[in-house]
């Protein structure tokens, strides 16, 4: 709930000022690039804290008739306003030692002045002010709530920095250039607040009053500047600008304006007749001003710069997203009153609200009733018979948004018997996985008159193969035919198909129903242990994955298991060695063998080996390698028995660790044998080593269960901190 609030905010603001923060930035841009300009143009290397304010005033009465005013810009550059000896009035930019004229003052360009003037009032005068003041206001609230939503999404403040799990471009980048970014936009915006209240009046510049008596002003004893006892430790760099005196008489004086007070000297003497701070409002305003044109350093404009760019790229990424979350649009054919079967969704980011919309496509098509709404809107359906639930998790195994009144509502509305399925979305590299799906499970569970037509099924970063499985299991216990559903394409990239040529395609082992096929690519493959073929039985049909070993001599292995109405796997099944088949790469980066670890531990069940074989086979570097599998029977093993003991031969693995759950009398599986291992496996992590398993989601699900138990019982840290440091890799359909 307080994660939709911080949200909605950040959203409204953005929303409502989007259009003022586009002017603001680009305008922004411009102006930041006087400051850097200047900077190139005029750069000297001549270091102002080191030069004493006297040497320079006695260089300027040297060189000049007359002095009236010296000045030292933002960006350390000294200019003077003098009566040259032509008795013209001229100000120029001077070499602060010499104190010679190196330029004229740049004046500024018509662009330079369009942007500042649009930068600051939108060419509206006060009503434009009180807008940019309001954006400037605005922006500072979107950046603390960014900064809240940043936490909440990162699980707290102590892992702000940690790795942004899990996303699209635009998410991922919001995020990442929003912690980038935070302090530097925070400090524009401030500023611009600040800057603002002044332009608008709303606070005035203080004016000092110096109060000298001016009847015991002396002449005596008269000293050369350089002698001025009041100025004898002043040096350029604490100065903003010298006034110098008009006329001879001692009523007139020096004035020096520093950075945190005025002086008035006197110009005879060196004494100083008065000195007043500033207060601190007007402190504050020099700072703003400095932090907000970055005039004071090349560093901070540039800074401020690519903030300002930043900022352009927030309204288009938020808008992105924005839209990303509203794409699947919940259309209702037919009318809740008449609804069979309902859909509710829980979502956030709006990616389970695509598969939902699908769902409810697919059982239209099969004649259902179906009436699809958000999990919040749950209310009674006077002819239901099925309730689905789809709904991810969010904050700390939290309900999305559009979900939090699910639970309670459930309790106070009634309706008659009827069956339902959960299915859960969420992130195993969150520690609560999928964790509000189990509640809501529990509720319905619970509930007397709710049957559950499936076990609960969780979804694991939106897999497509995941999601199927559960389309293939609910098709069957419901008797209606559904389609499968399609990966969104964007999220994997695809190369070309390329020709491979069968190399071998072992028998079908019978117990496990798999074999086994070697392919040879026709041209340079680039393939890797880990990554995936996609490869399509005919024509028109979507590509299925499978994922690949690559051999030494870049043969690809896959393992297959035969499905009875399977077409892909009856097409392979029909290969034989010569043939050629068409298949695609995609590229599976975040499920390769570490290059560097003391320990790896692969864990598969099944046709899940395949990669692994791959893997040990190019372990040169004889990293310790440990596999653990699974599978019916020994029998199954025949299959991998050559690869497999030719790496333990060769010390590329060093054991393999199977377990049959129809071999004996006492079932084993995969989990049991890592259990015993409890103790090692903890170490293993502790010690950077890297874990990796590969097969189906159900086996997954149990081994993470349990290396989440050895992780809080023997290192006192959850999996989620080892998956973090990229010490759990999974790749599991
Ligand atoms: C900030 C944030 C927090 C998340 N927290 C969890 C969590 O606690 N448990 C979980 O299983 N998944 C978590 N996830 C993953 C989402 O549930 C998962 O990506 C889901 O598919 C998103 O679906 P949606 O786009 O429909 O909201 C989180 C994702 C984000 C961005």
């Amino acid at each position: 709930m307080t994660l939709s609030i911080w949200r909605y905010s950040h959203l409204a603001l953005a929303v409502c000022s989007f259009l003022f923060l586009i002017i603001a930035s680009l305008t922004g841009i411009v102006l930041a690039f006087q400051p850097i300009n200047n900077e190139f143009q005029l750069s000297s290397n001549t270091n102002l804290n080191e030069i004493p304010v006297a040497k320079t005033i006695d260089a300027l009465q040297q060189n000049y008739l007359e002095i009236l005013e010296v000045k030292i810009t933002p960006s350390h550059l000294v200019t003077a306003s003098v009566i040259t000896d032509e008795g013209d009035l001229e100000e120029f930019y001077i070499d602060p030692i010499t104190t010679e004229k190196i330029c004229d003052i740049i004046p500024e360009t018509a662009t330079y002045k369009f942007a500042k003037t649009l930068h600051r009032s939108l060419f509206l005068h006060t009503t434009g002010r009180i807008f940019m003041m309001l954006t400037s206001f605005i922006l500072v609230i979107i950046t603390i709530s960014g900064f809240v939503l940043i936490i909440k999404r990162q699980q707290g403040i102590r892992h702000f920095f940690d790795r942004i799990i899990n996303d699209h471009f635009f998410q991922y980048s919001h995020v990442y250039l929003g912690r980038v970014l935070l302090i530097p936009i925070l400090i524009i915006s401030i500023s611009g607040v600040l800057l603002s209240v002044y332009q608008l009046n709303i606070v005035t510049h203080t004016v000092l009053e110096h109060s000298i008596d001016e009847d015991n002003l002396s002449e005596e004893p008269t000293l050369l500047v350089e002698e001025f006892p009041g100025i004898h430790d002043v040096y350029l760099s604490d100065i903003k600008s010298i006034e110098f005196p008009f006329s001879p008489d001692v009523t007139d004086f020096y004035k020096f304006y520093l950075e945190d007070r005025e002086l008035v000297i006197n110009q005879y003497t060196g004494e100083v007749e008065s000195s007043i701070r500033y207060p601190f409002s007007e402190i504050a305003y020099q700072w703003g001003y400095i932090l907000h044109t970055g005039e004071s350093s090349y560093w901070w404009a540039t800074i401020l710069l690519l903030a300002a760019i930043a900022i352009l790229f927030f309204v288009v990424s938020g808008f992105k997203i924005t839209f990303k979350r509203r794409e699947a649009k919940l259309k209702n054919k037919y009318k809740r009153v008449e609804a069979t079967h309902v859909i509710l969704v829980g979502s956030e980011g709006g990616t389970t609200l695509k598969f939902a919309v699908w769902l409810q496509e697919q059982l239209t098509n099969n004649q259902k009733k179906v009436y699809i709404d958000h999990l919040n809107n749950y209310t009674h359906y006077p002819k239901l018979q099925q309730l689905l639930i789809l709904t991810a998790s969010y904050g700390v195994g939290e309900a999305p948004s559009n979900a939090s009144k699910f639970i309670s509502k459930f309790s106070n509305v009634s309706n008659t018997n009827f069956q339902f399925t959960v299915l859960g979305f969420g992130s195993l590299a969150y520690k609560d996985y999928c964790k509000f799906a189990y509640e809501v499970q529990a509720v319905l569970k619970k509930s007397p008159n709710c049957t559950p037509v499936l076990p609960l099924h969780t979804v694991n970063n939106q897999s497509a193969e995941s999601f199927n499985q559960w389309v293939l299991q609910y098709a069957e216990v419901s008797g209606v035919a559904l389609g499968n559903y399609k990966r969104n394409e964007d999220a994997f990239k695809h190369s070309r198909e390329k020709e491979f040529v069968v190399q071998v395609k072992t028998e079908l082992e019978t117990s496990s129903n798999a074999f086994m096929l070697f392919l040879k690519p026709t041209d340079k493959s680039k393939f890797k242990s880990g990554d995936l073929v996609g490869i399509s039985p005919a024509q028109e049909e979507h590509q299925r994955l499978y994922s690949v070993g690559v051999l030494p001599n870049q043969e690809l292995v896959l393992s297959i298991k035969l499905h009875e109405y399977g077409k892909c796997s009856n097409f392979l099944n029909n290969l034989s060695a010569g043939e050629t088949i068409k298949a695609s790469r995609i590229k599976n980066k975040s499920f390769y063998f570490p290059k560097r670890a003391n320990h790896v531990v692969l864990i598969a069940t099944g046709t899940g080996i395949a990669p692994f074989l791959g893997m040990v086979k190019q372990n040169t570097s004889k990293i310790a390698t440990h596999l653990f599998w699974g599978a019916k029977n020994s029998i199954s093993y025949n299959l991998y028995a050559d690869i497999v003991s030719e790496a333990l031969q060769n010390k590329q693995l060093e054991d393999f660790i199977p377990a049959y759950s129809r071999e004996f009398t006492e079932k084993q599986y995969v989990q049991d044998k890592l259990k015993e291992k409890s103790e090692w496996l903890a170490g293993v992590l502790d010690s950077g080593g890297v874990i990796m398993i590969c097969g189906s989601v159900l086996m997954q699900k149990d081994v993470l269960e349990l290396l989440q138990s050895i992780c809080l019982e023997y290192n006192g840290k959850p999996l989620s901190y080892y998956q973090k440091k990229k010490q759990l890799l999974m790749d599991c359909y």
